[in-house]
């Protein structure tokens, strides 16, 4: 690995979204009288870590992803606490932090992102140990994430489809939330830690969550029937879910989850196995990212 503290290290998933990256490798090319590009392309899951970690090792001052949620979350979780500042050019299927940070899905217009140099300090969550940048939750995303894993296609109509299996046999768990803005005891259709505002795509679980102020939005929906379904999805994407009835919100730093047995919790869309017992806290303005 060549860098120096003037490097710009890229870090491209080639499986990311849905689109070739062919246009946005060419467009850094082009820039590369200006910009000491290194481009690195990720061979597996978590590859991006790696490279993170050693851009970071290295002193690297940028590191940028070409990719969604899951890459970010990658490479982020390697430069939180250090100086070494995140670029994101969105190239993943649902990219809700890059949505939520307000960076153009336009690639032309993401790349302008360098020359402006502005730097922005947000926040990030840890659950379990596990760090998260947009959102960690439990019940039906998670279950949903958890479908999503290991599938080769990706993109929203795969995500789509998805949703709807895993809702025909979805059965809400019982949960308690405890934190010091209040507390939570019942079935939950999910509960969804939000650091950033958006799931991806624009649907918004929590439209006020704020990334800067050292605090998440704690989401959590009573259990949907089919017939609630059409307008929490339209709530969601017209960022007016907080005016579903169904819908109750905690506003705080920690968060202790207790659900009936260990199962499935997703970060930032990815599905892990955690135990029943959740801890969520969030670490204010601990990531470095390049905004517009
Ligand atoms: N070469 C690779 N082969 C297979 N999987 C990879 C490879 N490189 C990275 N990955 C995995 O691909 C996963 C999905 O990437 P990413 O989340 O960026 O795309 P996405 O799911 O399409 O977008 P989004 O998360 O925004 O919806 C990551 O979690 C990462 O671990």
């Amino acid at each position: 690995m060549k860098h120096s503290e003037s490097s710009i290290n890229v870090i491209i998933n080639p499986t990311s979204g849905t689109k070739s990256k062919d246009y946005v490798i060419k467009c850094l090319k082009k820039l590369s009288r200006e910009y000491d590009f290194h481009f690195f392309y990720t061979e597996y899951p978590h590859h991006a870590t790696e490279i993170a970690l050693e851009s970071v090792q290295r002193s690297v001052r940028y590191v940028i992803v070409v990719g969604g949620d899951g890459t970010i979350n990658e490479v982020a979780r390697a430069l939180v606490g250090t100086d070494t500042v995140l670029g994101i050019i969105p190239h993943g299927s649902g990219n809700g932090l890059a949505r939520h940070l307000h960076i153009s899905m336009n690639i032309a217009r993401a790349i302008d992102i360098f020359k402006q140099n502005k730097v922005q300090q947000i926040d990030y969550g840890i659950a379990n140990g596990n760090l998260f940048f947009c959102t960690c939750g439990v019940g039906y995303d998670a279950e949903v994430s958890e479908k999503s894993l290991n599938q080769k296609k990706r993109g929203i109509m795969m995500y789509a489809k998805n949703m709807i299996d895993v809702f025909r046999n979805f059965k809400p768990e019982s949960y308690r939330v405890t934190t010091s803005a209040g507390n939570f005891d019942g079935k939950a259709f999910t509960i969804t830690c939000a650091n950033a505002s958006q799931y991806g795509n624009n649907a918004y679980i929590a439209p006020n969550a704020d990334i800067c102020d050292g605090k998440m939005n704690i989401s959590i929906l009573d259990p949907l029937s089919a017939v609630d379904i059409p307008r929490a999805a339209l709530q969601m994407f017209t960022k007016r879910i907080n005016d579903n009835p169904k819908l109750n919100e905690l506003i705080c730093c920690t968060a202790s989850i207790e659900r009936e047995t260990d199962g499935v919790m997703h970060l930032d869309g990815n599905a892990i196995y955690t135990s029943k017992n959740i801890n969520v806290e969030i670490i204010h303005k601990g990531l470095n990212v390049l905004v517009p």
